[in-house]
C-alpha cells in the first residue's frame, strides 16, 4: 500500500513545486512519511502520510477516490489533514491550533511530521534567503509563521514530549523564531 501511495501522489503532485523554490513538491510527502515512520508500522498511517496533501492540493482527489483507492481510514486520516481553503489563513491556523490537541493520535502525527518537514525547509532555506524567505508565504510576517508552528508545538507537547521528531521540531523552533 506504501507504494502505491508515493506512485500515486507523485502523479497527483506532478508539475507542482515547493513554495518559492524549483524543488519538487512530492520530496515534501516522502520526508513526511519518512518522519512518521519513526513513530509508527501502521501500513495505512504511512500511506495516508504520503497523500497527506492530494485531497488539498491536487485537482480530482477527493476523499471519495482515496477510499476507493486505498481505504476509508486512510481517507479520513487525509481528510483530517486538510485545511478548508475558503477561509482565510488566520481562521484556518486556528482551527488547526486548536483541533490538534485531541486530534486522534494518527492525525497528530502526520500533522507534526508536515511541520517538522515545513520548519526543516525553513531552517535550511533561512540562512540562505533571509527575510525575503517569509515573502513566500501567505502570512508574510515572521512573528505570526512562529505564532503558528509555536501554537501546533504547545497543543502537542503533553503527547509527544518524548518522540525525538518532536524535541528536533522545538529545536528548530527555539532557533529560527525564539
Ligand atoms: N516551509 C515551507 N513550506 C512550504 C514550502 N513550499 C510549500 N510549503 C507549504 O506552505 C504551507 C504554508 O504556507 P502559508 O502560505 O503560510 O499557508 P497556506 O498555504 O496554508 O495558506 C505549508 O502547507 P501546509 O502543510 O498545508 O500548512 P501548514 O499547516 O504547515 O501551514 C507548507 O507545506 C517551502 O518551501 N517551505
Amino acid at each position: 500500500m506504501i507504494d502505491r501511495a508515493i506512485e500515486f501522489a507523485t502523479k497527483a503532485h506532478e508539475g507542482q513545486f515547493r513554495k518559492g523554490t524549483r524543488r519538487p513538491y512530492i520530496v515534501h510527502p516522502i520526508e513526511v512519511k519518512e518522519i512518521v515512520s519513526t513513530m509508527t508500522r501502521d501500513e495505512e498511517v504511512i500511506s495516508a502520510a504520503v497523500l497527506h496533501d492530494t485531497i488539498e492540493d491536487c485537482k480530482g482527489v477527493t476523499r471519495e477516490v482515496l477510499a476507493l483507492e486505498f481505504s476509508p481510514r486512510v481517507a479520513a486520516m487525509v481528510a483530517g489533514e486538510s485545511e478548508d481553503k475558503s477561509r482565510t489563513w488566520m481562521e484556518r491556523k486556528t482551527a488547526t491550533i486548536q483541533s490538534i490537541g485531541n486530534a486522534p493520535r494518527e492525525v497528530q502525527m502526520i500533522g507534526l511530521a508536515d511541520k517538522l518537514s515545513n520548519m526543516r525547509d525553513i531552517d535550511r532555506d533561512y540562512p540562505k534567503v533571509g527575510e525575503e524567505l517569509w515573502n513566500r508565504f501567505r502570512m508574510k510576517d515572521k512573528k505570526m509563521i512562529g505564532w503558528y508552528y509555536k501554537g501546533v508545538r504547545d497543543a502537542l507537547a503533553k503527547d509527544f514530549q518524548k518522540e525525538p521528531v518532536f524535541q528536533e521540531y522545538c529545536r528548530l523552533i527555539r532557533k529560527n523564531f525564539d
